[in-house]
C-alpha cells in the first residue's frame, strides 16, 4: 500500500485557538480511516484542512506526493460528504447525482450510464426519477453518497455520515458502506463522534484530543490498549484510577485495593483500567461492593457497583449470574483484563 495521504505537522489557529496542532496523519491507498474524538478536538478541521476548505497555518499536505499549498478543493480530487451537504431539493435522485458529473463536463449519456451504475450500488435501482424530498433519511443519505462517489474521488471524505439516522439503520448503513468501500478499493478519511460507528467502519481509528493526535491504531489495538486515560474514558472505559505499581510484585495499589497486573510491569505511579471483564464477583473478594444499577448488554449483563472505598466500577456479568440491585457482593480483579496507563 502506498501513502494516498500525507499530513505533516500540520496546524490550523482560529485566532489564539489551536484547532490543529502539528497533526502527523498518513492515509494508505485503499485503506479506511476514521477520526474520532470528542467535539471540538479538531475533527473537521482536520478534514477541511485536507480538502483545501480550510487554509493551513504550518504544515504539509501531500495527496499522491503532492503538495497541495494553493490547491483550491475542485482540482484536489477529493469526495466530500458533510453532515451539512444538503442535497438539492429542486433535482430529483439523478440529478442530484450528477450535478458533479456535468459540471465536469461529463457527456449526458455516460451521465446516465454512471447514475445507474451508482444507484445499484448503493441499494436504490431505479430511483432516478424520484424527488429527494420523498426520500427517508437513510435514503437521502445514499443518494449524498453516491453524489460523492460519482466523480470517481481518489480520497472520500466522509463527516459524521450517519449522523441523523436512527441507530438500527446506522449500524445497518455502516457495514454496507464498508462493503462497499472495499469493493470499490476507496480511500477513505471519514470523521465520527460515535466510537461504535468507527470502529464499525475503519481499518484504523485515529483518537484526537485537543486537535492532537492521541492515538492512532487498528480497532482492535486501541480497544485493547487505549494510550491513555484520556482515549480510555472516551472509549467508555469507567474504571480508571491512579495506581501505583509495587516493586516487589506484580500487584498495584489502587483506590479499589490491591489490583494485579502483568508480571514485568515497571514499578512507579501509573493509571490503571480495569476492564468490566475484569472485575469478577466473589463469595470470597477482599474488596466488597454493593449493585447500584444492572444494564442489559444482550448476552451479559453490565453492573454498576458501588465499592466500599474507591469510586464507582462496572463489570460485567454472565446474564444468569446477575446479582439484584442492592446485593452486596465481593470483587476479584483479573490481570489479563487490567491495562497500566502512563501516570499523569
Ligand atoms: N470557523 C471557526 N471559527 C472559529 N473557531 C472555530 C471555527 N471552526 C472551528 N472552530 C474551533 O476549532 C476547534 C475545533 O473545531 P472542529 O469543528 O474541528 O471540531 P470537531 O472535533 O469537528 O467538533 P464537532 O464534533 O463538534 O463537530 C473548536 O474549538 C471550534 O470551536
Amino acid at each position: 500500500m502506498s501513502g494516498l495521504l500525507t499530513l505533516s505537522a500540520v496546524s490550523v489557529a482560529y485566532g489564539e485557538r489551536a484547532a490543529l496542532d502539528a497533526v502527523d496523519l498518513a492515509v494508505a491507498e485503499h485503506e479506511t480511516v476514521c477520526v474520532l474524538g470528542p467535539s471540538g478536538s479538531g475533527k473537521s478541521t482536520l478534514l477541511r484542512a485536507v480538502a483545501g476548505l480550510t487554509p493551513v497555518d504550518a504544515g504539509t499536505v501531500l495527496l499522491d506526493g503532492r503538495d497541495q499549498a494553493g490547491v483550491p478543493t475542485h482540482r484536489r480530487g477529493v469526495g466530500l460528504m458533510f453532515q451539512d451537504h444538503q442535497l438539492f431539493p429542486q433535482r430529483d435522485v439523478g440529478g442530484n447525482i450528477a450535478f458533479g458529473l456535468r459540471v465536469r463536463g461529463v457527456a449526458r449519456a455516460e451521465a446516465r450510464r454512471r447514475v445507474a451504475e451508482l444507484l445499484d450500488l448503493v441499494g436504490l435501482p431505479g430511483a432516478e426519477r424520484r424527488a429527494v424530498s420523498a426520500l427517508s433519511g437513510g435514503e437521502q443519505q445514499r443518494v449524498a453518497l453516491a453524489r460523492a462517489l460519482a466523480p470517481r474521488p481518489r480520497l472520500l471524505m466522509l463527516d459524521e455520515p450517519l449522523g441523523q439516522l436512527d441507530r438500527d439503520l446506522r449500524e445497518r448503513l455502516v457495514v454496507e458502506l464498508r462493503q462497499l468501500f472495499r469493493a470499490l478499493g476507496t480511500t477513505v478519511l471519514a470523521v465520527t463522534h460515535d466510537q461504535g460507528e468507527a470502529f464499525a467502519l475503519a481499518d484504523r481509528v485515529v483518537v484526537m484530543r485537543e486537535g492532537r493526535v492521541a492515538q492512532s491504531g487498528t480497532p482492535v489495538e486501541v480497544w485493547r490498549r487505549p494510550a491513555d486515560a484520556f482515549v480510555a474514558r472516551f472509549l467508555g472505559f469507567r474504571n480508571v484510577a491512579e495506581a501505583t505499581v509495587r516493586a516487589a510484585e506484580p500487584v498495584a495499589d489502587t483506590p479499589w485495593g490491591p489490583v494485579p497486573v502483568a508480571p514485568g510491569t515497571p514499578r512507579g505511579r501509573r493509571r490503571l483500567l480495569i476492564r468490566p471483564s475484569g472485575v469478577r464477583l466473589a463469595a470470597e473478594g477482599a474488596a466488597r461492593a454493593v449493585v447500584r444499577g444492572r444494564t442489559f448488554r444482550g448476552d451479559h449483563v453490565l453492573l454498576l457497583l458501588e465499592p466500599e472505598r474507591g469510586p464507582a466500577l462496572e463489570a460485567a456479568c454472565a446474564l444468569v449470574d446477575a446479582p439484584a440491585e442492592g446485593a452486596k457482593v465481593g470483587l476479584a480483579f483479573d490481570a489479563a483484563d487490567v491495562v497500566t496507563l502512563p501516570g499523569d
